[in-house]
């Protein structure tokens, strides 16, 4: 009889993911087979361009795979419709772009907010202390454009972090921040890792960051090594 793995959060079996550059194919993840697990923090490491940002986009559905499977919470989610994406996002996930992806029109608060008004759920303790930490309080009626990068960077984290998913994909979240600011995002998502058992793939090019979390993965050529 299969035995279901009841605390598995993803799971990657024969995964393979390539671009088309002009005539020539660029295999970006070759046959990759991993697992998430609840409460895993894992730093994602590896040299630019060997797909650790493909690899998030992957778990996230905004890229397709080419071969394999891969499973959320237990289902096949290759099949899944735009639909079932949205809800899986909207509920179970926490994103932090490279790139940030704020909603410019909105201020700061507005943009914390906002997985919470689409999940229906209200304010919490856990919210003012995001907001506390990442040291937002000041800057909670400012438009998000008019912020530094790396006051943005902490908008995102807080965004991401708000709904306390099961799931964070963080790519870089403490690229734009001094030390002492990275040092407590990493807490951060260490505490939210405890408190709520949410489970972090974040790449990182920082040693100091991957220390923090309990695993690491290297991508190279194609392949996970651990
Ligand atoms: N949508 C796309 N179309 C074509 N090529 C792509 C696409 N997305 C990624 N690539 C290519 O796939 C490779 C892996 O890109 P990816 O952004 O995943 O790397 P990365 O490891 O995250 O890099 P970095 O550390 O610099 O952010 C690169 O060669 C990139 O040019």
């Amino acid at each position: 009889m299969q035995t279901v793995e009841t605390n598995l959060v993803s799971q990657l079996s024969l995964v393979s993911k390539g671009f088309t550059d002009g005539d020539r194919y660029h295999q970006v993840l070759d046959c990759v087979d991993l697992a998430l697990h609840s409460g895993d923090t894992i730093a994602l490491t590896g040299p630019s361009g060997t797909g650790k940002s493909t690899l998030l986009n992957i778990i996230a559905g905004f890229e397709k795979i080419d071969s394999g499977e891969l499973q959320l919470l237990g289902q096949q989610a290759q099949c899944w419709q735009d639909n079932h994406w949205s809800h899986f996002r909207r509920q179970q996930l926490g994103i932090v772009f490279q790139q940030f992806n704020l909603l410019t029109p909105l201020n700061v608060l507005d943009n914390i907010r906002f997985p919470l008004q689409l999940n229906k759920l209200k304010w919490s303790p856990w919210a003012d202390e995001l907001i506390n930490q990442l040291d937002l309080r000041e800057v909670l009626a400012r438009p998000v454009e008019t912020l530094s990068g790396g006051q943005q960077q902490r908008v995102a984290i807080a965004r991401a972090l708000i709904h306390k998913p099961s799931l964070l994909l963080a790519d870089e979240p403490t690229g734009n921040l001094d030390e002492k600011a990275g040092q407590q995002v990493m807490q951060l998502l260490c505490e939210l890792a405890q408190a709520a058992n949410t489970t972090i793939l974040m790449v990182t090019h920082s040693d100091t960051c991957a220390n923090y979390m309990q695993r690491r993965w290297h991508l190279e050529q194609g392949k996970i090594h651990e």
